[in-house]
C-alpha cells in the first residue's frame, strides 16, 4: 500500500530519485512471496551477478517467459539492448551504490515506458515496474497541446488570464506577460500591479468595467492601452467571464487579453491615408473628380466645383458629356473609349467645360481608369486645371501675331526675314507686291530666285555689309530696276532668337522719289522760290566759303547790295503781280551780266547782291558794278508800258571792309543806303565813315522813343482856305518834334527814321488824339465848323485796329467824326490795297472823311480811287509849284479839277505859294487851298489867334 501510494505521487519527470531506507528488502531467501506474486506490478530480484533471482508472476508475463526459466539467467543476456540505457545505469547505480532509484524510462525491447523503483538488496537489488505507456502518452498530448496553445497565442498575440476573487491572485500566461511586456516572473501578482501598466487614462475605466461585470457577473469585452517599459503604447482587446459556483458565488474570473496594436496602428495609418486623400482631394490646387463609367461624378473636389461655378453635390447630379462643350466631346469620348478598351492607361487634353453661368472655361484634362484587381474598370479619376487664362493669353497671342502681321503688311515698306542662308522665312504685302512674287511663294526663295542677277548681287552685298556691321546697317543703295536707276533704303538687323540660328529682319524703301524731292526741298531751301536765284542763306553759305577761300588765295571778294530805286512805286502802281514779273526780268538780267562763278543772289523784295569771288583789283569791281547798272537801266515792258529803272549799288570789299560775311553784307548794305542818298543810279564803296551815319541814324530812333515818352511832340496847324470866299474851312495838323537839344524838327528829319522803326504809329496816334483835343478845346470856345486833317501813316492802316483807335479817341473828346479828315498817301494805300479800302469803309460808315494826299505822284486809277470812299484829293504841290509855268502841270491840274469834281470829290491844291496860282486854281474851280501864300503851319496858340481874327483871305 505504501508503494502504491507512492505511485498516486504527482508525475515527477526526473531520472532518478532516492527510495527511503525502509525500503531495503531481503529478498534472497524469498522463493515464493503470494504478495509479489498478486501484484500487477511486475517484479524482478537481481544478485550481484545481474542474475535472476525472482521473477513474479506479472514480470514473467511481460518477459514472455516463466519465472523457472528466467531464473538464474542474467539480465543482460535476456535484454541486451538496454546495456547503455538509462534503466541499466539506473540498476547499475543501485546496485553498486546501493542507492533506491526511481525512474520513468522508456523500455526499448518492450517499446513501452515503465515507472521503476529499484532497491538495493542483500543479495543485489529488486526492481518494481510498471506500465506507464498510456499516462506518459496522454501526457505527452496535453504538453504538445498546450505547446500549440502557447504558440497560437503567441502567433495571435492572446494571452490568457485567471484572476481568484477569494486570493485576488491574478495568474497570466506567459504571451500575456510578453504583450504586456512583463518578465514571465511577474506573471502572478495581484490586480493592482497589473493595472500599473495601463495607459493612466484607461485605467479607471477599465477598472469601472470589471467591476461591473463583477457584480452583475456578466462577461466583459473592452479595449485599452498599455505602456511598456519603453515608452510604447500598445492597444489591448480583453474579453473576460465571470465564473460562479452552484450557490452562484464568484469562483474566479478569466479571460484573454489581445494585441490588437498592429490592428489599430493600421486602421490609424488607414484613417490618416484617409484623411491625407480628402485634405488632397479637397485642398488641392486642381480640379479633381471620381467619374463612374457611365460619366456621371460620383466625387468632385470643390476646386473642380468652384471652377465650374456649381457645389461639388450639384455636381454629384450632373455627368461629364452634359457640361463638355459640343465640340470637345466627341473627341473626349474617343479618349474614354481607348481607356476603357485597354489601349491607353491615361489622356490628357484640352477642353472647354460649360460654366453654371452659361460660358465655357478651358481646362486641361488629365483622366486614368481605376480597375480593380481582376482588371475590371471601376471608374475615372479626372484631373482638371483651369486653363482659360492660359486659352486668353493664347488668343492674345494670337491676335497680338495677328496685329503684327497686319501692321507689317500696312506698312509701305518691304519687310523681310531671312534665314543664315539668305533664304526668305517672312516677307510682307509691300515686298511680295515689289517682288511681283506671293508671300507664301517667296518663303525658302533666295534674291537669286526672284530678283534679276544684278539686283540679287547687290542685294546680297549689302547683306554682308549689314552681317559685317556689327549686326546693323542702315544705308541707301542704288539698284537697277526695271532698267532704270533707283536708290533704296535698307535697314538690316541680325536677329539671335534663343536656340536658333541667326536671322537676318530687314526692310527697304525706295527712296528715288524722296531723293529728288530732298534735292527739290534743298534746291527750294537755297533759292529764291520767285526768281530761282540764290537766296540769303545759300549767298551766305557761299560769302564764307568765299572768305576762307581769299584768306589762303590772297584774293578780293566783293559785295554788290543793291535795290530798285524807288520800287514801291512801281509794285504799287501795277500790282504785285507786275512786280513779281519786274523782279524776274532783273534776276534774269543779272544772270546775263555775271560770270560763272560770281553768285546772284535775291535776298527779298527789291534786294539783290552779287558775290564776286577770286577778284585782285577794285576796278573788277567798278567794271561789274557799272555793267550792272547799264543792264539793269535798259527800258523793259511792264504791263505793257515801257519803265526805266535804276538801282543803287552798295559796295563792301574783304579783306579792306569787315572780314566776315554778316558785317560784309550789312556794309553792303550802309554803302547802297548812301548810294540811293546820293541820288540812286549809281554804285558807292562802303568807308568806314558811312557806319557814323548808320550810327546816327540808330541814335535818332532812341531820341525818338524818348520824344514819345516824354510828350515832345507838338502840334501845328496851316489853314485850308476856301478859293470862293476866303474862308478858314478847316486846317492840316502837321508834327513837329521839339527837340530840347536841336530845337523844333520838321517831320522830313525824323519821318523816315520812325517809319524804319514803327515808331510813326505811336506818334501818328499821338497826333491824332491831341489834334481832336484842340479841336474840342477851340468848340469849347466858340470856334466852330472847323474840320482838322490828320496825316496817316500806311503802317496804322496795319494790324493796329486803326478804326477802335479813331472811335476811342472821338468818344474820348466829344468831337464830332464829320469834323475829322483822315489823309492817306497814294502810294500808301496801295500798301495792302484789300485792308486800306476795308478801313476807309469802316472810317466813313463813322462819318469820318478821308482824302487822297500827294495825288498825281503815284499810279493809282481814277478807277480803283472810285471804289473807295474818299471826299477829297490834295493835289501834290509839286503840280501847284509850276503852274504858271508849265503847261503839262496846268493841265494835269485842271482836268484833276475837273475830274474830281465830276466825281463828287472836293479838290484841295497843296503848296499855294503866289497869286498866279491862286489864279489858276479860282479859275478852275479848285475848292480849297494850303500854302505858305495864305499861311505857313502854325503853333496852336497863334492858329486860334488867328481864327478869332475872324480875317478873310483875299481870292485876286
Ligand atoms: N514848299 C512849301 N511847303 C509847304 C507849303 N505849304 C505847306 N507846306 C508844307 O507841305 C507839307 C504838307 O504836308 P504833307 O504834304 O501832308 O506832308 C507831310 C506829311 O506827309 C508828313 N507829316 C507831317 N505831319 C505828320 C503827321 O502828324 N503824321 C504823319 N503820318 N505824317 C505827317 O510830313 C510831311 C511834311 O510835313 P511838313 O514838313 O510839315 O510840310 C508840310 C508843310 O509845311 C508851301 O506853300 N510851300
Amino acid at each position: 500500500m505504501e508503494a502504491r501510494s507512492m505511485y498516486r505521487t504527482p508525475p515527477d519527470f526526473s531520472m532518478k530519485k532516492e527510495i527511503p531506507a525502509a525500503a531495503d528488502l531481503q529478498l534472497a531467501h524469498i522463493a515464493y512471496d503470494p504478495v509479489l506474486e498478486c501484484m500487477t506490478d511486475g517484479f524482478v530480484a537481481l544478485d550481484f551477478q545481474w542474475r535472476f533471482i525472482y521473477v513474479n508472476q506479472h514480470a514473467a508475463h511481460l518477459i514472455g517467459a516463466t519465472p523457472a526459466l528466467l531464473i538464474g539467467k542474467k539480465f543482460l543476456d535476456c535484454f541486451p539492448e538496454v546495456s547503455n540505457t538509462e534503466f541499466y545505469k539506473a540498476y547499475e547505480t543501485a546496485m553498486q551504490e546501493r542507492v533506491s532509484m526511481h525512474i520513468e524510462e522508456y523500455f526499448v525491447p518492450w517499446k513501452r515506458w515503465f515507472e521503476k523503483y529499484i532497491y538495493p538488496t542483500s543479495d543485489g537489488i529488486a526492481i518494481f515496474f510498471h506500465d506507464i505507456t498510456e499516462r506518459r502518452t496522454a501526457e505527452e498530448k496535453l504538453r504538445r497541446s498546450q505547446i500549440r496553445l502557447s504558440e497560437t497565442q503567441r502567433l495571435a498575440n492572446i494571452g490568457h488570464w485567471e484572476w481568484d476573487p477569494v486570493t485576488e491572485k491574478l495568474i497570466c500566461s506567459q504571451e500575456l506577460c510578453q504583450i504586456f511586456g512583463l518578465e514571465p516572473i511577474e506573471h502572478v501578482g495581484d490586480l493592482s500591479s497589473f493595472l500599473s501598466n495601463v495607459h493612466p487614462e484607461d485605467r479607471s475605466r477599465i477598472n469601472d468595467i470589471r467591476c461591473n461585470a463583477l457584480h452583475e457577473k456578466m462577461p466583459w469585452e473592452m479595449e485599452y492601452r498599455i505602456i511598456h517599459q519603453d515608452g510604447s503604447t500598445r492597444y489591448i482587446h480583453e474579453r473576460g467571464v465571470v465564473e460562479t459556483g452552484t450557490e452562484g458565488k464568484t469562483t474566479r474570473l478569466f479571460g484573454y487579453a489581445q494585441d490588437i496594436s498592429s490592428l489599430r496602428l493600421a486602421e490609424q495609418a488607414l484613417s490618416e491615408s484617409e484623411d491625407l486623400f480628402r485634405s488632397v482631394f479637397e485642398q488641392a490646387a486642381v480640379g479633381i473628380t471620381l467619374t463612374r463609367l457611365d460619366g456621371s461624378y460620383a466625387m468632385a473636389n470643390h476646386k473642380f466645383a468652384e471652377l465650374l461655378g456649381y457645389t461639388p453635390e450639384e455636381l454629384c447630379d450632373l455627368d461629364f458629356q452634359s457640361i463638355t462643350h459640343p465640340d470637345d466631346l466627341g473627341p473626349d469620348m474617343v479618349q474614354v473609349n481607348r481607356l476603357l478598351n485597354g489601349q491607353s492607361k491615361t489622356y490628357s487634353m484640352e477642353k472647354r467645360y460649360l460654366h453654371k453661368n452659361g460660358s465655357y472655361v478651358w481646362n486641361n484634362l488629365t483622366v486614368s481608369l481605376r480597375r480593380d484587381k481582376s482588371g475590371k474598370p471601376l471608374h475615372f479619376i479626372a484631373v482638371m486645371e483651369d486653363i482659360t487664362d492660359k486659352k486668353q493669353a493664347e488668343r492674345e497671342l494670337i491676335q497680338q501675331q495677328q496685329l503684327t502681321e497686319f501692321i507689317i503688311d500696312s506698312l509701305p515698306l518691304n519687310v523681310f526675314l531671312k534665314d543664315e542662308n539668305g533664304r526668305y522665312l517672312m516677307i510682307n504685302e509691300e515686298a511680295a507686291r515689289t517682288a511681283g512674287i506671293s508671300k507664301a511663294g517667296a518663303i525658302g526663295k533666295s534674291d537669286f530666285d526672284i530678283f534679276p542677277e544684278e539686283t540679287a548681287k547687290t542685294i546680297l552685298e549689302d547683306d554682308r555689309y549689314a552681317l559685317a556691321s556689327n549686326d546693323h546697317s542702315l544705308r541707301e543703295v542704288p539698284i537697277i530696276s526695271h532698267g532704270k536707276e533707283r536708290i533704296v533704303l535698307a535697314g538690316k538687323r541680325t536677329v539671335h532668337l534663343q536656340n536658333s540660328p541667326a536671322m537676318q529682319l530687314g526692310f527697304s524703301i525706295d527712296i528715288t522719289d524722296r531723293k529728288q524731292n530732298e534735292l527739290r526741298i534743298q534746291y527750294l531751301a537755297t533759292h529764291d522760290a520767285l526768281t530761282g536765284l540764290p537766296n540769303r542763306n545759300l549767298l551766305q553759305d557761299r560769302l564764307e566759303h568765299a572768305i576762307s577761300m581769299a584768306h589762303r588765295s590772297q584774293h578780293m571778294v566783293a559785295v554788290l547790295f543793291f535795290d530798285i530805286d524807288r520800287f514801291k512805286l512801281i509794285n504799287d502802281s501795277f500790282g504785285h503781280k507786275a512786280g513779281d514779273e519786274f523782279l524776274q526780268i532783273m534776276a534774269s538780267r543779272l544772270r546775263q551780266v555775271t560770270q560763272s562763278g560770281d553768285t546772284a543772289a535775291r535776298l527779298g523784295g527789291d534786294e539783290f547782291v552779287v558775290l564776286l569771288e577770286g577778284i585782285s583789283s577794285n576796278e573788277e569791281v567798278v567794271h561789274t558794278a557799272e555793267k550792272i547798272l547799264a543792264c539793269l537801266h535798259e527800258p523793259l515792258t511792264l504791263n505793257q508800258q515801257e519803265l526805266v529803272v535804276s538801282v543803287s549799288i552798295g559796295i563792301s570789299v574783304y579783306p579792306n571792309d569787315h572780314q566776315n560775311a554778316e558785317t560784309l553784307l550789312k556794309d553792303a548794305d550802309i554803302a547802297m543806303y548812301h548810294a540811293k542818298v546820293g541820288g540812286g543810279n549809281n554804285f558807292r564803296f562802303y568807308d568806314s565813315e558811312m557806319n557814323t551815319l548808320a550810327f546816327q541814324r540808330l541814335t535818332t530812333e532812341n531820341r525818338l522813343r524818348k520824344a514819345l515818352e516824354l510828350d515832345q511832340v507838338v502840334l501845328y496847324f496851316q489853314p485850308l482856305v476856301d478859293l470862293k470866299t476866303g474862308q478858314i474851312k478847316g486846317m492840316e495838323v502837321l508834327m513837329r518834334w521839339n527837340d530840347p537839344a536841336n530845337g523844333l524838327v520838321g517831320p522830313d528829319q525824323f519821318l523816315s527814321v520812325a517809319e524804319e522803326t514803327g515808331l510813326i504809329v505811336g506818334l501818328s496816334n499821338r497826333v491824332l488824339q491831341e489834334a481832336c483835343r484842340q479841336c474840342r478845346r477851340w468848340h469849347d470856345k466858340g470856334l466852330t465848323g472847323l474840320q482838322l486833317s490828320v496825316n496817316l501813316s500806311a503802317q496804322q492802316l496795319g494790324p493796329y485796329n486803326l478804326v477802335r483807335t479813331v472811335k476811342e479817341i472821338l468818344i474820348e473828346t466829344g468831337m464830332p467824326p464829320s469834323s475829322l479828315k483822315l489823309e492817306i498817301t497814294e502810294s500808301e494805300l496801295m500798301d495792302d490795297v484789300d485792308r486800306a479800302k476795308r478801313t476807309l469803309h469802316e472810317l466813313s460808315a463813322m462819318g469820318v472823311e478821308i482824302a487822297i494826299d500827294d495825288f498825281g505822284t503815284g499810279y493809282s486809277s481814277l478807277s480803283y480811287l472810285k471804289t473807295l470812299p474818299i471826299d477829297t484829293l490834295k493835289v501834290d504841290r509839286s503840280f501847284v509849284r509850276d503852274l504858271a509855268t508849265d503847261e503839262d502841270d496846268a493841265a494835269i491840274v485842271g482836268a484833276t479839277i475837273g475830274m474830281a469834281h465830276h466825281m463828287g470829290l472836293k479838290v484841295v491844291a497843296e503848296g499855294v505859294e503866289t497869286p498866279s496860282q491862286l489864279d489858276f486854281l479860282t479859275g478852275h474851280q479848285c475848292d480849297l487851298g494850303q500854302g505858305y501864300y495864305f499861311s505857313p503851319p502854325l503853333p496852336a496858340d497863334a492858329m486860334e489867334s488867328l481864327l478869332q481874327s475872324g480875317r478873310l483871305f483875299p481870292m485876286h
